[in-house]
């Protein structure tokens, strides 16, 4: 895991005043890659307002483009999409290169799974080393062909999709919405029904969206306690171009919102933050910890709820994470820790193994880089323990951010109440998702300097 970006930017955060302020954090990454995905499968256009321009979400438009969709900026977050409806894309002339971003790649292998193309799928150093087989085995049960790929099932790799899909049922062997978008994408060209059986609800953007845009989508609890889906997609439909508005990011709400808790004498308003009930793990497990968050004004906005946040810093109590909320904060675990190392007591997160398959070994850098800031913590098998004492970690170390975003903007974060400054040896990659990251800290009085 020694990856670095070509161009390494090192940031240090120093613990300074009060955060304050009002913003809107970015849109959402998973429902901005959906609106391109679906845009290019749809018949006509598809408008899209508020979308996030990170680089993961620009390398799924440019994949659109070169399958055929006409793509075009009309303003700061308003795109539009001209589809070419499923069946109709053509072979693109070069490598998809996905960049950093596990989602586009791995949604965009099942469109192209499904459907009689053939496409190269390539990204950066981190995502050669992502697992792609997850994906890659319920496709060759609706007919894909690997033509090659590197080894252990990783990119670079090459599809080529059948004429018409074999619709499928398919369990997911992880809580993975990645797997179950896949599956269902390239059910779009099956000529029947897709099933997705899920152990633990994921996030449902793709469902919600594939209905937006037409399709049929039934979705069922599954499993005892009707904890899990069964989500069944009536293939061949035909997606019609629409209008889509992106809510904000609760993934990207994260970080500036556990930087109000931790700062003394923060208070922070987040607008418009999507509430997504598999979403907000993250603020159910903070509100357990003892965090002032308001949730206020709540309205419907692209059909989701969202609500503002208002946030007031707060002592925070060690609590129990259980296993079964990792679907709804998946992303959220390196700020948690983050926010555990100020609170006073014993946080257990239990249940991460998914997060050694992110752009980085998320479990060993979010414990390398506690470890450099002085905060007590244990990795027991796939749970991580923060041991808190109400007070805020020494700091005064440098992480190593592996071209992980996350890992970057939550030790930064911390770096802003820690006792000595925190360094992260690179930002570049914050661009993914949170490209107004710095511009937005630093409004609210945050010290973030190259
Ligand atoms: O479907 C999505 O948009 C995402 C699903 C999650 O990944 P997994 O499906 O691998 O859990 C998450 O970590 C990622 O940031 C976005
Ligand atoms: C895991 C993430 O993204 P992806 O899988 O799309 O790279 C993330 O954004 O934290």
């Amino acid at each position: 895991m020694s990856h670095a970006s070509d161009d390494p930017q090192p940031l240090t955060a120093s613990p300074g005043a009060p955060l304050r302020g009002a913003l809107k954090p970015p849109g959402d990454k998973s429902i901005s890659h959906r609106a391109m995905i679906l845009g290019l499968l749809a018949v006509g256009e598809t408008r899209v307002e508020g979308l996030l321009e990170g680089d993961d979400v620009l390398r799924t438009a440019a994949a659109a483009e070169a399958l055929g969709a006409g793509v075009e900026r009309l303003g700061e977050g308003r795109w539009l999409v001209r589809g070419v409806g499923i069946g109709g894309m053509s072979d693109p002339a070069a490598t998809l290169d996905f960049g950093n971003a596990g989602t586009g790649s791995r949604l965009m292998m099942g469109v192209v799974g499904g459907q009689p193309v053939t496409a190269t799928f390539d990204g950066d150093a981190s995502l050669r080393s992502r697992p792609m087989r997850r994906i890659l085995d319920p496709l060759v049960k609706m007919g894909t062909e690997v033509v090659s790929e590197a080894a252990g099932g990783r990119v670079p790799l090459t599809l080529r999709g059948p004429r018409e899909a074999i619709p499928i049922t398919y369990e997911t062997p992880a809580a993975s919405a990645q797997i179950k978008s896949a599956v269902l994408l390239a059910g779009l060209n099956a000529p029947g029904t897709t099933t997705v059986i899920e152990a633990a609800a994921t996030r449902d953007h793709t469902e919600r969206m594939l209905r937006l845009f037409g399709a049929e989508v039934a979705v069922t609890p599954h499993g005892p306690g009707g904890q899990g889906r069964a989500v069944a997609l009536t293939g061949q439909p035909t997606l019609r171009g629409t209008d889509v508005i992106v809510p904000a990011d609760p993934s990207s709400a994260a970080f500036p919102l556990v930087a109000a808790l931790v700062v003394p004498g923060s208070e922070v308003t987040l607008r418009g933050v999507m509430m997504n009930p598999l979403r907000i793990g993250l603020i159910t497990t903070l509100l357990e910890m003892g965090a002032e968050i308001e949730r206020t004004n709540e309205r419907e906005e692209g059909g989701e709820t969202v609500a503002d946040l208002r946030v007031r810093a707060s002592r925070l109590k060690g609590v129990d994470v259980p296993p079964e909320r990792a679907p709804s904060m998946i992303d959220e675990y390196p700020v948690l820790a983050v926010a555990a190392s100020f609170a006073e007591g014993t946080t257990r997160m239990a249940g991460l193994h998914e997060l050694r398959v992110k752009e980085s070994d998320r479990l060993e850098a979010v414990a390398a880089g506690l470890e450099a800031n002085g905060v007590r913590f244990e990795v027991q098998g796939d749970d991580l323990v923060v041991h808190g004492d109400g007070a805020a970690p020494q700091g005064g170390g440098t992480v190593a951010t592996h071209l992980d975003h996350r890992i970057a903007m939550a030790f930064l974060v911390m770096g802003l109440a820690t006792r000595e400054p925190v360094t992260v040896d690179d930002g570049a990659m914050i661009a993914t998702s949170f490209p107004s990251f710095l511009p937005t800290m630093r409004e609210l009085g945050g010290r973030i300097e190259a």
